[in-house]
């Protein structure tokens, strides 16, 4: 739907002229495009390649070194029974509806929201009222009138239920979009077919290790398993210490079922996932809140959502886990450190929020989730989640594999208990049950009590008992007494043992970078062919733009030398000499964003002194070599801004090179 979305400078955001910007410098472009492109595959040219390695940069410093996380680096592909146990083979999945008559498929949201839009936009349109035009394909605009035929204007209480709908989608269940279907005659905005109710589909993409076909295997959806299941290496790794992080930067491949929206819905993306561990009993307190509590985040909640509503509430992290909005000092802690990392990264604050999941949302087992969103063109679009897991992951995997993925802690003051203990004789059941032995084992182990309590009557009794067994094929088995005793027995308690809960912050990196892009376009003043990318120089792709004011060979040693002395420094560059005026130089430049131009000119070769540009504003300095490329290196580094280089070095105003920038 066409938005209010405006640019930096506040102007209307033309996506056609972006997209067109993105793909005359080689940002990004479909993947195998001689063969026809696929839809959700994308190649990145230098400029986004190299913006993608100066975010995983900062990332890294700002993430893994500042909080001393365990850098993981998992498997990809993945063994059939981790998703299986995951839960992701029975529940990775979104919903999906079928056009009958062409078998188009259609994801079941997104129709909803896009007919609704629709029919709201064209409401808008009958009433008189000026609809802001994003621009839009001619593909989607004629799919949008077919899908608005008929439904011009709405009466006051449809347009209500319209925008209640639209704000609570995302609440909704396979089968209450069903009846959303049906009760508001939502059709196939491409053909205006009724569409088969929705159903769930999975968005793994599944293959085989080895030949044989015997070992199923699934290319990962998310880098979080991997992590799980090496709990214990890191543990150990952490000296037994907790809590601690690992973080895992990776590819994770999702067969989206109507990959759309450029960069934001692809089917192989880079995530960058933390997973933290934390005793579930310190109350998931935080050491580091304290210095975070009074930063004021821009806060959509579940309620606010629920009353059909769509603006957050500006309140401090500290007040929000204070008043249990934000369910624990951790997760707060982890929502403050995306926001401080996002306004590093130069994404624009006002286009930022958190929304809390809606009930049915979040997955069962999650205990709070919020997700950093970040408004484009698109409207805005989930760019990091953050979620409490609970225990969810670590349990399920050490119940089905019997190994520990669990914490043990010496006491300091050991005690003794009465339990009830189910033992199985190891060397009957080793014959009786082979490699499923520990299973067995395992299921007894995570009984409680109560059910051992009972189990030791039944055996009394009947010299038997039944027990369940996850992953054993007759999911059952039956032990008699020579082969498992269940007694009351005394214990010196001197660990204690239990399973950590893990809060998870999850990365997209290619949306997020989608986003800051959009958030640094904008177009000059007087002149829409001079569109500007005003990326920070921290994560700007290219730093420094050299430029000889006019082709002649006497710039060339001067400029030679300056090269050699960003080499030195590492910073990377661009020369251009060519003969096109300066001011194009520029121009043409500043669609990459490269932050910072020095110029060399006839002063230059008389007293070594040169000029040196800021893109944004386009006003210069003048100085020696050294001072212009330490005045860079520190805007690169992010110790000053350009405000601090005018304040240190002098001003300059050329007549000539002003008139050329015209
Ligand atoms: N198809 C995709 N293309 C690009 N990035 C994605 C895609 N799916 C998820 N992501 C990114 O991975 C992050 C974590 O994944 P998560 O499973 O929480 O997403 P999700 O809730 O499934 O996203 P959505 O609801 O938009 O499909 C998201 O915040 C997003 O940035």
């Amino acid at each position: 739907m066409a938005t209010d979305y405006k640019t930096l400078a506040g102007q209307e955001f033309d996506r056609a002229a972006f997209e067109s910007l993105m793909k005359r410098k080689n940002f990004y472009w479909q993947s195998f495009e001689p063969h026809g492109p696929v839809k959700g595959l994308f190649d990145y040219g230098h400029p986004l390649a190299t913006l993608e390695a100066q975010f995983l940069t900062i990332w890294r410093d700002h993430f893994v070194r500042k909080e001393r996380m365990q850098e993981l680096k998992c498997a990809m592909i993945t063994p059939y029974n981790v998703f299986k146990t995951s839960g992701h083979v029975d529940k990775f999945a979104d919903f999906m509806c079928k056009d009958p008559k062409t078998g188009e498929i259609l994801r079941a949201d997104h129709l909803i929201k896009d007919v609704l839009e629709a029919r709201l936009k064209s409401d808008k349109e009958a009433r008189g009222e000026k609809v802001e035009e994003a621009a839009e394909d001619p593909k989607k605009k004629k799919k949008q009138a077919k899908a608005t035929k008929g439904a011009v204007k709405l009466d006051d209480e449809v347009r209500k239920q319209y925008e209640f709908l639209l704000a609570t989608l995302d609440d909704y269940t396979g089968d209450d979009m069903g009846e959303l279907i049906k009760k508001h005659d939502i059709r196939s905005p491409i053909t205006g077919n009724e569409v088969e109710p929705p159903v769930s589909v999975n968005l793994m993409f599944q293959t085989q290790i080895g030949a044989t076909g015997k070992e199923p295997a699934f290319l990962r959806p998310e880098t979080a398993q991997g992590q799980f299941l090496s709990f214990q290496h890191l543990l150990e790794y952490n000296d037994g210490k907790m809590p601690f992080a690992s973080a895992s930067i990776g590819y994770s491949f999702r067969n989206e079922l109507s990959p759309r929206s450029g960069l934001l819905r692809v089917r192989e993306f880079l995530m960058a996932e933390i997973e933290h561990y934390v005793d579930p009993e310190s109350g998931k307190q935080h050491s580091g809140f304290k210095k975070v509590r009074d930063l004021k985040l821009p806060l959509l909640s579940r309620q606010t959502q629920s009353e059909g509503g769509s603006e957050p509430t500006v309140i401090t992290i500290g007040e929000a886990v204070d008043t249990k909005l934000v369910d624990n000092e951790t997760l707060g802690y982890f929502i403050a450190r995306i926001a401080m990392f996002m306004d590093k990264i130069g994404v624009d604050p006002a286009k930022l929020r958190f929304r809390q999941h809606m009930q049915n949302e979040m997955a069962h087992y999650a205990a709070d989730c919020w997700d950093c969103e970040l408004q484009t063109s698109y409207g805005w679009v989930e760019c990091v989640g953050c979620a409490d897991r609970s225990a969810y992951d670590l349990s399920v995997h050490m119940k089905a594999t019997g190994v520990p993925l669990n914490v043990r802690e010496s006491l300091k003051e050991p005690y003794r208990v009465e339990e009830w203990q189910a033992q199985l004789d190891k060397k009957k059941a080793g014959p009786l049950f082979k490699k499923d032995a520990s299973k067995v084992q395992a299921a007894l182990d995570s009984l409680t009590q109560d059910i051992r309590e009972k189990l030791s009557l039944s055996l009394e009794k009947d010299g038997k008992v039944e027990v369940e067994v996850a992953d054993m094929e007759a999911g059952k088995v039956e032990l008699n007494k020579d082969v498992v005793s269940i007694q009351k027995e005394s214990r010196l308690v001197t660990t204690r043992e239990y399973i950590p809960n893990v809060i998870e912050p999850s990365f997209g990196i290619g949306r997020i970078l989608y986003s800051l892009m959009e958030h640094a376009y904008w177009t000059r003043e007087g002149d829409a062919a001079r569109s500007v990318m005003s990326f920070k120089p921290t994560v700007a792709p290219i730093k420094v733009l050299l430029v000889p004011l006019q082709k002649d060979a006497r710039f060339a040693p001067v400029v030679e030398s300056l090269e050699e002395q960003l080499d030195e420094r590492g910073l990377s560059y661009d020369t251009d000499s060519s003969g096109v005026s300066i001011g194009k130089r520029y121009s043409r430049n500043d669609e990459l964003g490269i932050p910072c131009g020095i110029t060399v000119d006839y002063q230059s070769l008389e007293d070594g002194t040169f000029t040196l540009r800021d893109r944004d504003t386009t006003k210069q300095v003048r100085a020696k070599a050294e001072d212009i490329l330490d005045a860079v290196e520190k805007m690169v580094r992010g110790r000053w801004t350009w405000a601090d280089v005018q304040a240190k070095l002098p001003a300059f105003e050329s007549k000539e090179e002003e008139a050329k920038e015209e």
